[in-house]
């Protein structure tokens, strides 16, 4: 940790050994909010100095980057006295100097690391300039778990003293009525950018909350490249991208021009099921030039071509950002796994393979503060692992609510998501039949394919007493099934991460998924007879994926729910007690900053 903390800080700070600086190899400790104390040799003489970077941003903008990218180090003597500075270039722009330095040439020791002071002081801390460029942030925008991800992991970065930005389209929702755009300001900024056969004028909102700069475009366009407009007002930043195609523009439009040179992009992959195809003729509607079309073309196998005259030429978006990205991520480590089989690849396995070294994957968290059995607006009653009795309040409230029967001890069971594919409705479909003989309760709140929604005001109407479907996307119901359900099924076919067992989890609800991606690794199968038969495990996971399989495992839950109380106490106090806050994966994010320092820009 230590050895990489030096790298990417040293990147960080703009001192870049790789400039070829011999000596301010070390950073010592960070000495105020944007002060680091550096320590080294040059020309054999040992050296330690503040480093003061004044502003991260480059407001005048008229000086060369050569002029910003200097360090000023004084070297004394042992007496004290200056005996020559030393201008030290770094790579990236932005205002530095040196106010102090210590050149200890008389003292040989290697003992720097044992100054006194440094003792007392936490190790250093690196700070990165983040931008977040995303189609979705919550409470803004959402349609799934992009949304949630991108309204909560920028403010964890922040409070870790991060400086975060997030860039985001203001769709049509966002009009003058629209409460969550309350506090946002016009920034009176007009910008023209040409794309989509001509010029197009972006207007730029702004609004900072929880320690975050939320911005926001308006344009009639849901390409977010344009809003890399407002990051021309930033430099020397870590630029974090999701999904998008702003890394080709930077290699593209700004490194020729030595604006971006040393940031690094990452993108973040939440579900490789959607790349962002589309027809080839589409390319020029981007604005990029010609010569980096070989980046997201695409071609499909012939047996996935429509008609005979389809020759398969695409753009893909997710494809080119793969291809030159600085690192790449996914939300689970599991699911970085699987994007580069063939099964879970969907066609970018071969690509992500060979850039296997720079991928890695960081299990989602979740907002803590928004989804809090003890605390939540939306629910009937609150609850927490000390005290539980709100839970069959909320499960009481929730019956009454869909028109159930209100029967406390009728297990229920619930289903939150999308309703495609991936999800696995159709397995739930074909094993409802099934488990509607017995004595339970099923609830499914869901929108997206419409035979699904179809089939679930179908299915509400053969099981009256039994089955629940609620067609449609709201946030309120959705909580309050998290909080009234006894279990969770989530039979998803691929889940890169998924938030709702994880919400499950904290409300003391059991889940059920299929063993795939994120689920495997966030649900701990349940033992009893484990710790000495006090039980582990926080759910139940099945594979393979069949109605068979399903049906199974889900009477096992059930009758663990009817017969063993205890044990069943027991699933919910440790799904409960977990850690599900984003601290830990802010952690983890910070690393994989740090590491993506260390190598040079992948594209220059
Ligand atoms: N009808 C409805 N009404 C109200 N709320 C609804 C809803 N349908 C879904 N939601 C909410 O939308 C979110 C869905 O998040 P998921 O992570 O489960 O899936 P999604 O596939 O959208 O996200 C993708 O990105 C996320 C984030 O990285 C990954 O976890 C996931 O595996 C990946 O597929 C949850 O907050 C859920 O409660």
């Amino acid at each position: 940790m230590g050895s990489l903390q030096t790298s990417a800080n040293l990147s960080c700070l703009c001192v870049s050994v790789r400039g070829g600086v011999q000596g301010f190899s070390t950073v010592v400790r960070q000495v105020g909010f944007n002060s680091w104390l550096l320590q080294g040799r040059i020309r054999s003489r040992k050296i330690q100095s503040l480093c003061v970077r004044s502003s991260f941003n480059n407001a005048g903008g008229s000086s060369s980057s050569e002029e910003k990218g200097l360090l000023l180090g004084a070297e004394r003597d042992s007496s004290g006295s200056v005996v020559g500075f030393q201008l030290i270039p770094h790579s990236v722009t932005g205002d530095a100097t040196i106010v102090e330095s210590h050149d200890i040439v008389a003292d040989d020791r290697d003992d720097l690391s044992e100054d006194a002071e440094q003792k007392e002081k936490p190790p250093t801390k690196l700070t990165f300039n983040i931008i977040f460029v995303t189609a979705e942030a919550a409470p803004y925008s959402k349609t799934g778990g992009l949304g949630d991800v991108c309204g909560s992991l920028p403010v964890a970065l922040a409070s870790r003293g991060h400086r975060v930005m997030v860039v985001s389209p203001r769709y049509l929702n966002g009009g003058p009525s629209d409460e969550k755009y309350a506090n946002t300001v016009d920034l009176d900024v007009r910008a023209t950018i040409h794309c989509f056969g001509g010029p197009q004028e972006v207007a730029f909102y702004h609004e900072y909350r929880a320690g975050v700069d939320w911005k926001y475009t308006a344009l009639a366009i849901r390409y977010l490249w344009t809003t890399l407009l407002i990051a021309d007002l930033e430099r020397h930043m870590v630029i974090f991208m999701v999904h998008l195609v702003i890394i080709r523009l930077l290699a593209a439009k700004y490194r020729p021009y030595g604006v971006y040179k040393d940031a690094r992009s990452i993108v973040l992959i939440h579900n490789i099921a959607h790349q962002g195809v589309e027809p080839a003729a589409t390319y020029h509607n981007l604005g990029l030039p010609p010569e980096w079309y070989g980046a997201l073309e695409w071609i499909f196998p012939t047996w996935a071509r429509a008609h005979a005259l389809d020759t398969g030429e695409t753009v893909n978006v997710l494809k080119g950002a793969v291809a030159i990205a600085d690192r790449i991520l996914t939300v689970s480590q599991g699911y970085s796994w699987e994007i580069t089989t063939p099964e879970g690849g969907y066609g970018l396995h071969e690509l992500l393979s060979s850039r296997k070294s720079v991928l890695n994957g960081i299990t989602n968290g979740i907002d803590v503060s928004d989804w809090n059995p003890s605390t939540d607006e939306h629910t009937a009653s609150h609850y927490s692992i000390r005290d539980l009795s709100g839970k069959v309040k909320c499960k009481t409230a929730l019956q009454k609510e869909l028109g159930l029967p209100i029967r406390p001890d009728c297990p229920l069971i619930g289903f939150i998501g999308r309703l495609d594919y991936q999800k696995g409705v159709d397995i739930i479909l074909s094993a409802i039949p099934e488990l509607m003989q017995d004595d339970v309760q099923f609830v499914m709140l869901g929108s997206g394919e419409k035979q699904y929604e179809d089939w679930m005001r179908h299915t509400e109407n053969l099981f009256k007493d039994k089955f629940r479907g609620w067609v449609g996307f709201n946030v309120p119901v959705s909580h309050r099934i998290t909080a009234g359900c006894d279990i969770l099924l989530m039979p998803s076919r691929f889940e890169p991460c998924g938030l709702n067992q994880l919400y499950a989890m904290r409300y003391g609800t059991i889940p059920v998924v299929h063993s795939t991606g994120g689920l495997r690794d966030t649900v701990k199968d349940f033992n009893p007879y484990a710790q000495e038969g006090e039980g582990e495990g926080t759910g139940w996971t099945f594979s393979p994926l069949s109605r068979e399989k399903l049906l199974d495992t889900l009477k096992v839950a059930i009758s663990t729910y009817i017969e063993h109380k205890s044990s069943w106490e027991g699933l919910m106090k440790r799904g409960m007690e977990r850690d599900y806050s984003w601290e830990n994966a802010a952690i983890q994010y910070e690393q994989v900053f740090e590491w993506a320092f260390i190598d040079p820009p992948y594209v220059r």
